[in-house]
């Protein structure tokens, strides 16, 4: 059974649609991410669902409990990092733990929740003398004190450094292997990638796509772009190119100089044509790779626009 079954969602702010029409449901364990340009209506969604805007219409179902009718107990259920986190900066690491567990009726005791967000050795710092990284994570510790079984983390690691980014990436994954449910949003399409179960892509308040990210991609292309560079320049390129357009699974070529770009959807027998080929001619390969297509490929794919990282 799905720990959250939403439809047909609607939001309107005055004359702005900020979400139209959002249908998804979200199995018990699954890392589900919510990816899309800006003012997509990501938050607006993630709000109704935690209980912080009401719809104008749909229905949120979290299995047998709805807002309406079980507000307590879906309460004591989730937890939830928003966007910009109300932390006591003068209070410290475990005070603020502590202060939260008041909120509930049942709680994880702090102990635990600072191993996970790996914060044990600054448990009696100042929250204002935390890293950026550090208040991050406190904020996720934060949101799973009621040992929540639906977590929602918004952006999380937006404006993070690689390495705090993957330390919050350690804490997600810690999460799933404890079974939890995660829904995420990020600006970060390798995070998405890296991390989901299922990617929802959203633009103008609706659900545009939604599956695995390598379904994603898959469904896409099944094309891969491989580039050659020549040692011996822009002849033995250009002899290659000749050859590699004789072939039915490459679709198309680019050359520049002695580089070559093959785009084919048989990847593997285009290398031992092209390869045949170049040892027969005595040409020596500087250098090759084959790109697979990615997420950020995908979004571009369906929403029409760029990426911002
Ligand atoms: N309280 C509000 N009053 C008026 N308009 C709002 C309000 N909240 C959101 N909006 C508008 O609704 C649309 C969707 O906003 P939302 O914050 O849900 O998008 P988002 O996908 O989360 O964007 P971002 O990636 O920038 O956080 C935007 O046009 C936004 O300006």
């Amino acid at each position: 059974m799905p720990v959250l079954e939403v439809r047909h969602l609607r939001k309107s702010f005055g004359a702005v649609n900020a979400v139209e029409d959002i249908s998804f449901t979200v199995e018990a364990g699954e890392v589900f991410t919510i990816i899309g340009p800006n003012g997509a209506g990501k938050t607006t969604t993630l709000e109704m669902i935690e209980g912080l805007q009401v719809p104008d219409s749909g229905q949120i179902e979290f299995g047998e409990l709805s807002w309406v009718k079980n507000s307590e107990q879906i309460k004591t259920s989730i937890g939830v990092q928003p966007q910009s986190s109300a932390l006591f900066d003068l209070l410290t690491v475990e005070e603020n733990l502590d202060l939260f567990a008041t909120f509930y009726p049942k709680s994880k005791p702090a102990s635990e929740v600072l191993e996970m967000i790996n914060l044990t050795d600054q448990r009696n710092k100042q929250v204002r003398k935390l890293s950026g990284g550090q208040k991050q994570r406190l904020a996720i510790g934060l949101a799973m004190i009621n040992d929540p079984i639906l977590i929602f983390l918004d952006e999380p690691t937006t404006g993070l450094d690689p390495q705090a980014r993957r330390n919050i990436w350690d804490i997600i994954l810690k999460l799933k292997a404890l079974g939890k449910t995660t829904i995420l949003t990020t600006h970060y399409m390798e995070e998405a990638e890296k991390l989901s179960d299922r990617v929802c892509i959203v633009d103008q308040g609706k659900v545009v796509t939604l599956d695995t990210p390598a379904a994603l991609i898959d469904r896409l292309t099944q094309e891969r772009e491989v580039r050659l560079t020549f040692i011996d320049g822009a002849e033995a390129a250009i002899e290659t190119e000749k050859i590699a357009q004789t072939q039915s699974a490459v679709v198309r070529t680019s050359r520049d100089g002695d580089a070559l770009q093959l785009w084919t959807t048989q990847p593997e027998e285009t290398l031992y044509e092209v390869f045949g080929f170049t040892k027969g001619r005595g040409f020596r390969v500087e250098q090759i790779s084959i790109r697979e297509m990615s997420l950020e490929d995908v979004f571009i794919a369906f929403t029409g626009k760029e990426w911002r990282d």
